[in-house]
């Protein structure tokens, strides 16, 4: 019997030849991702053991990303906490505020995560990474703190969840379409503790960008990493980091590889999808319902990329944001701020009405900057829609794409981007 991606990544990364799904097994870790809301809870466990040391502090990163800049002292002390721990432990790779930005974003641009590695992260959308052909998955305090001090994790090796994509997509239809389509399919529960791989010529044309949105939600279905394996794409993103061939292994799974289920996607089918409350399975397609909203979102790990920041500012550009809705642009990175200002995107939003905001997941998880108040709508670029996840538990959260954002919030209420192609209402030419 032959063994799927995430396999034969643990089995390289737990001494064994092969391993298979349901064993328990002691895993290396190549990088371990710190910020700053899950990290102190795992600093303090080593410490009150006197075991605050590091296995090796050019295998950590550190990028405090959520509560910053600080909205409060409590904010400021655990950014304090990671920086003196950083500083104290000599951990290269810190990404500090002005610097960095939404971690997973950073760190997937920064040329440290390679294929066939293994991360983890206190964070859930660790997953995230696995569009690099890593096995990258989120863990709780305890086990980040054991990761922090042995670079070493349990795991239960999991069955994969096959997803093949195949034909184009239409015109306004993004990856975020089809990752909200995948989960409607199969609930926010279908790919428990599932690997879910993605496979198929759609997944083959696509960009690097859009592969992350696809991995990132992968927890959203209860997945415990996504995975796309190393192509051409994947080796020219990698190259243009400075990472060379020699310094990561790819691994594909075997013709033979025992998949748990196989799901079948015809991109083509996929219409632009928006998530409704308050579970990202809700999905129906976008502007069924014309929804009024009082908030608009473009941002967070999903969905705060350059691509997403174009495709936002192809449909803004000459037109405004409606009146009643605050619109918030948070480009996910300072790179990426960067370069949307140099192409000019980030004038486009503003002469929109839009409010553009410094990287961090500070809207995103109704932290700071952006919170929902009661009965608020947003129709949101991000990954979550529960109650309360962005502010007041009465307020409503759509989840859609960067493009079906854009749409919904210059009419004002939940439309369909394709509707907003060149010359659709509002067009100044
Ligand atoms: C704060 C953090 C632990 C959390 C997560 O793990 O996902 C956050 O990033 C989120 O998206 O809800
Ligand atoms: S952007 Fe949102 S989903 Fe991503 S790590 Fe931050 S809070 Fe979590």
């Amino acid at each position: 019997m032959g063994m799927t991606m995430a396999q034969k990544i643990l089995a390289a990364h737990s001494g064994h030849a092969a391993v298979v799904p349901g064993q328990l097994i002691e895993c290396a870790t190549d990088l371990v991702l710190c910020h700053e809301i899950t990290t102190p809870a795992a600093l303090r466990m080593l410490e009150e053991r006197g075991m605050n040391r590091v296995f090796d502090p050019s295998k950590i990163v550190a990028i405090p990303d959520h509560s910053v800049p600080a909205m409060n002292i409590k904010a400021a002390k655990m950014y304090q906490k990671l920086k003196s721990w950083v500083q104290e432990q000599g951990i290269r790779h810190f990404y500090d505020v002005g610097r960095g930005g939404i971690a997973h974003v950073v760190l997937e641009n920064s040329g440290l995560l390679r294929p066939g590695q293994t991360l983890v992260s206190g964070d859930s959308h660790t997953c995230n990474g696995g569009a690099l052909g890593a096995f990258a998955t989120g863990v709780g305090s305890t086990d980040l703190a054991g990761a922090i001090y042995a670079g070493r994790v349990w795991f239960k090796v999991p069955e994969t969840m096959l997803i093949r994509v195949t034909g184009e997509m239409q015109p306004g239809v993004t990856p975020k379409d089809l990752v909200l389509e995948v989960i409607k399919r199969i609930g926010a529960d279908g790919a428990n503790y599932l690997a879910m791989e993605w496979a198929g010529d759609t997944i083959d044309r696509m960009d690097m960008e859009g592969r992350f949105t696809l991995t990132n939600m992968a927890i959203e279905a209860g997945g415990k990493t996504g995975l796309i394996a190393v192509d051409d794409t994947t080796r020219a993103y990698l190259a243009a980091r400075g990472v060379t061939p020699e310094q990561y292994t790819e691994y594909t799974s075997d013709p033979d590889a025992p998949y748990k289920v196989v799901i079948e996607l015809d991109a083509s089918q996929v219409e632009p999808t928006v998530a409704y409350p308050h579970i990202p399975s809700n999905g129906r397609v976008a502007g069924t319902d014309r929804i009024p909203v009082t908030h608009a979102y473009v941002g967070s790990c999903t969905n705060g990329r350059i691509s997403d920041l174009r495709e936002v500012a192809h449909i803004l550009r000459g037109r405004r944001v409606a009146d009643g809705v605050q619109m918030i642009v948070v480009p996910a990175t300072q790179a990426i701020w960067k370069q949307a200002a140099q192409e000019g995107l980030l004038e486009v939003f503003v002469e929109a009405g839009a409010s553009v905001s410094y990287p961090s997941c500070g809207a995103c998880l109704g932290m700071h900057s952006g919170v929902l108040g009661p009965d608020d709508v947003c129709i949101s670029s991000s990954n979550r829609n529960f109650v309360g996840r962005m502010g007041d538990p009465s307020a409503q959260i759509y989840l859609a794409s960067p493009a079906t954002v854009a749409a919904s919030a210059v009419a004002g209420v939940i439309s369909d981007p394709r509707e907003y192609a060149a010359g659709g209402p509002g067009a100044a030419d």
